[in-house]
């Protein structure tokens, strides 16, 4: 980074250092109250916003400086808002952001300005979504070149894995629930928004396939972290760069295309039911597994059920399929008391089309985006699960295709889904998986709890798709 970002970032302005002041976050606050719930990231959508509280901030380029160079903060900040009364004590969520200072707003950035302070700082210079500069997104991986550390953060790197130099940066406009940005082709960064402190799954899982030669994944090759809390704790993982798969199309555009053309599509369902046994067999001989036994898939079911009942407590359409779903739950739990123990890994714990992309020519699919179900707690999303779990997301992912598109629901495309969902636990099962087939009680149980997961998904951030769940969940209450 030469005498760009760290030798400025690092050197402090002659009086206190900006990320000190005891105004930034208040004079900042104003506008993050108007721009944060705008964000697609932002998960507490439809709470307002009472109240920011500073976790840390990090001038990772200097915001102060004289002249007409722009600046990059990094913050990490709470969002405090209304909680129940059953969540009472719960802090709110921690975001991360990266705010770009200038102090004079070129014409071309205005779409990424998030307002000039009143006070504090910063006063009288504009502060954007620095996210949204690719002169400010380039420095960020000059930065992360270089293993080291800037204040709270450390950039952190695999061994000779270092990119090249000068790549130009563009952010990915796809609907996501992170950030990401592209560079030259060749590597994609992913920023995290709501941080939850630890390892994020989505760099320890690729790292492990990495390292065990499972070329499902695009290979990580450095990360933004900050320190751990304690000694002997873990650091907190705040993004990561890794190989960009050019050219690539993702398994939910390809699914679509499909159903518009009335094109089979068991083929390329069944190659992917391979890469995912691939990649769970990679994970189990690489991570800790367990076996799952009757106490152990009781509290699998408990957790279902209580899921279960607080969705329908926000989304009151699921109210009147309540009990039925919950037999598919009370089966799971008797499913454990034959003895017989349930082998549980690392999973990928969010798997859906969209998490998968078909290189072009060969037609090679991998699996992206291990962080898990973003709603839930890290510690879940960590957990050791029967690897069913994620094939029965993707189960529902067909289902999804299906039924969203111009023919939406039609006959023909829930034949489609059909044959399309039996090709891909065909092909799991050749990979060496476990037979889909061989569980239907696991089966149901996850599929079930998927389809309620989405009603809670759907009703907070897309209302228009919620019935594309709910008719899910109309036919698994009808034991379909
Ligand atoms: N390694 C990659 N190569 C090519 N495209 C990628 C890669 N990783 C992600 N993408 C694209 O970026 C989009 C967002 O990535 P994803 O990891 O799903 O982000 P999020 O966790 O924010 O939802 C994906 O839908 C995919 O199209
Ligand atoms: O990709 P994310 O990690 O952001 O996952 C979240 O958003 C997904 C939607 O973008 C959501 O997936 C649901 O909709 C998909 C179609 O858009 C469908 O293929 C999936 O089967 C369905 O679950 C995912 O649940 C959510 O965690």
């Amino acid at each position: 980074m030469s005498e760009t970002a760290s030798t400025r970032a690092t050197r402090k302005t002659p009086d206190r250092p900006l990320v000190t002041a005891p105004d930034l976050l208040s004079s900042l606050a104003p506008l993050l109250a108007e721009w944060v719930p705008r964000q697609r990231w932002f998960a507490g959508k439809g709470r307002l916003i009472t109240g920011f509280s500073l976790v840390s901030a990090t001038e990772l380029l200097s915001c102060t400086a004289e002249g007409t160079a722009p600046g990059i903060l990094q913050l990490l900040v709470r969002a405090q808002q209304p909680v129940p009364p059953s969540r009472a004590a719960v802090a709110g969520d921690c975001y991360q952001l990266l705010l770009g200072v200038h102090p004079a707003l070129p014409p071309r950035l205005a779409p990424a300005a998030i307002g000039r302070p009143a006070g504090g700082p910063l006063r009288g210079r504009t502060v954007y979504d620095a996210l949204l500069d690719n002169r400010l997104c380039g420095l960020l991986l000059e930065r992360l070149r270089m293993p080291g550390r800037i204040g709270a953060l450390r950039f952190g790197r695999e061994p000779g894995a270092g990119p090249p130099s000068g790549l130009p940066a563009r952010p990915v406009t796809a609907e996501q629930s992170n950030s990401s940005i592209v560079y030259g082709d060749a590597y994609i960064l992913k920023i995290f928004r709501r941080i939850a402190p630890g390892i994020n799954p989505d760099l320890e899982l690729p790292r492990a396939l990495t390292a065990a030669r499972c070329a499902r994944v695009p290979a990580p090759v450095a990360w933004l972290e900050t320190e751990a809390a304690e000694e002997g704790g873990e650091p907190t993982t705040l993004g990561v760069l890794q190989q960009y798969l050019p050219g690539s199309s993702d398994g939910w555009r390809l699914a679509l295309d499909a159903l518009a053309a009335r094109a089979d599509f068991t083929g390329p369902a069944r190659a992917l039911g391979h890469a995912t046994a691939e990649v769970h067999t990679a994970l189990a001989q690489t991570l800790p597994t367990t076996e799952l036994h009757g106490p152990q898939l009781a509290a699998v079911a408990a957790r279902m059920t209580a899921r279960l009942e607080a969705t329908a407590r926000a989304v009151p359409v699921l109210q009147p399929y309540r009990d039925r779903l919950r037999a598919s739950f009370d089966a799971l739990a008797g499913v454990g008391r034959d003895g017989r123990g349930w082998a549980a890994q690392r999973i990928h714990g969010d798997l859906h089309l969209g998490q998968t992309l078909r290189s072009p020519g060969a037609g090679r699919w991998s699996l992206i985006d291990f962080e898990g179900e973003p709603a839930r707690p890290l510690a879940e999303r960590r957990r050791l699960q029967p690897a069913l779990r994620d094939v029965a997301a993707m189960l529902r992912s067909f289902d999804y295709a299906a039924r969203s598109g111009p023919a939406g629901g039609d006959p023909w495309s829930l034949e489609w889904a059909r044959h399309t969902r039996d090709a891909y636990c065909l092909g799991y099962a050749e990979a060496g998986g476990l037979d889909p087939r061989s569980a239907p009680a696991l089966m149901r149980a996850y599929e079930t709890d998927k389809a309620v997961y989405e009603v809670l998904y759907e009703a907070r951030h897309r209302p228009d798709w919620l019935p594309v769940p709910m008719a899910a969940v109309r036919r698994l209450a009808a034991g379909d």
